[in-house]
């Protein structure tokens, strides 16, 4: 039996939800991660920092008792936001990054970016106070193919963005492709990617191949079997610009399982004991802890979290529920497609 101790993880891009749905998944994320990232894409999103404020209560109200967990607060980037607002914000820790959804990308993005010289002068104000911006990267011209769309995005968003604000600090959501992890690592430090755990476990066959699955079904979409390979690579290099950012996403099943089903892969039960899986298989169980819980906190210049939890290889594999009921309806958990053996607790 191998046993590891780590530093407590953090989830530096996480979808909570509101309302029924949030008190159903906080508690399987605030089991193991001291901190997450707190996406903004409710609706409506969370724009200001009254939005924000409100959204922070109700995620420590909705927090179990005796469950230690800070929500990271983000806002929603329009082209009406309030560079004032979003300084004040960031001085008084309210809120720790700006998220950046192109118009229409993914789940409630109607009120994102349309055009990006529009929001110019709130980056620059990000990046004379070192604001971090979390980017979800894909284009949304309905000409370019949805497996092209990160690394258009890339070429001609991204790119020119950070060539016009080099100060900016950047987070490149939920990295899919080779193109992404190369243009991460040409980087320098002022340039960070999250990484999922599914998108390191799947490719686009899971969503295809055999009949359509919706619940593998993100964005953005899994691609190719050399991406996920790309990706992994990437994530247990140990290169500091590479941090886990779940994207644990629940939806509840009848919004997946139709004929437009939403995008998103809820993740949050089973996500580290995954991770543990995937970074045995690659013989790198050595810098899980960097990739979960030190990279991070390097890019978002945060402590690491003091307390630790212990990942143990069991014997048998380890049950997990296949779908959490919410009040709302069932959310259905990740199938990793493999039995996973890894069980976590906090010593
Ligand atoms: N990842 C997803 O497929 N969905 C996310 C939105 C996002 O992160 O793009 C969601 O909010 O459901
Ligand atoms: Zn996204
Ligand atoms: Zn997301």
């Amino acid at each position: 039996m191998k046993k590891l101790t780590i530093r407590r993880p953090d989830d530096w891009h996480l979808h909570l939800r509101d309302g029924a749905v949030l008190k159903a998944v906080l508690p399987y994320t605030a089991a193991h991660f001291g901190r997450a990232i707190v996406m903004p894409n409710l609706v409506p999103p969370v724009v200001t920092c009254a939005d924000a404020e409100a959204y922070r209560r109700r995620i420590m109200a909705a927090l179990p008792e005796g469950l230690d967990f800070t929500p990271l607060m983000t806002l929603y980037l329009t082209e009406e936001t309030d560079a004032a607002d979003v300084e004040a914000g960031f001085r008084d820790g309210l809120v720790t990054a700006v998220k950046l959804y192109p118009a229409g990308a993914t789940t409630n993005s109607q009120s994102g970016v349309r055009d990006i010289a529009r929001v110019y002068p709130v980056l620059e104000r990000m990046a004379e106070i070192g604001m971090p911006l979390c980017v979800h990267g894909e284009v949304t011209d309905p000409r370019i193919d949805i497996f092209d769309r990160e690394a258009v995005f890339i070429e001609t968003v991204l790119d020119p963005l950070r060539r016009r604000i080099p100060g900016l600090r950047v987070v490149m959501e939920h990295v899919t492709t080779r193109e992404g992890v190369d243009y991460v690592r040409a980087q320098d430090g002022t340039m960070g990617a999250t990484i999922t755990t599914h998108h390191l476990m799947i490719n686009r066959n899971a969503i295809l191949a055999g009949g359509i699955r919706p619940h593998y079904y993100c964005l953005p979409v899994a691609k190719r079997e050399e991406h996920r390979l790309a990706l992994r690579r990437a994530a247990t290099s140990g290169d500091a610009r590479f941090f886990l950012g779940t994207d644990s996403a629940p939806h509840v099943d009848p919004l997946k399982e139709c004929a437009c089903g939403c995008a998103g892969i809820f993740s949050a039960p089973n996500t580290l004991s995954c991770l543990a899986h995937v970074f045995e298989e690659e013989g790198a169980l050595d810098r899980l802890e960097a990739f979960t819980s030190l990279n991070g906190p390097g890019f978002y210049r945060l402590p690491p979290n003091e307390q630790h939890v212990t990942l143990e290889r069991r014997d048998a594999p380890v049950a997990f529920p296949a779908k959490v009921e919410t009040g709302e309806g069932t959310v259905t958990v990740f199938d990793p497609m493999t039995p996973i053996f890894w069980s976590v607790s906090m010593p």
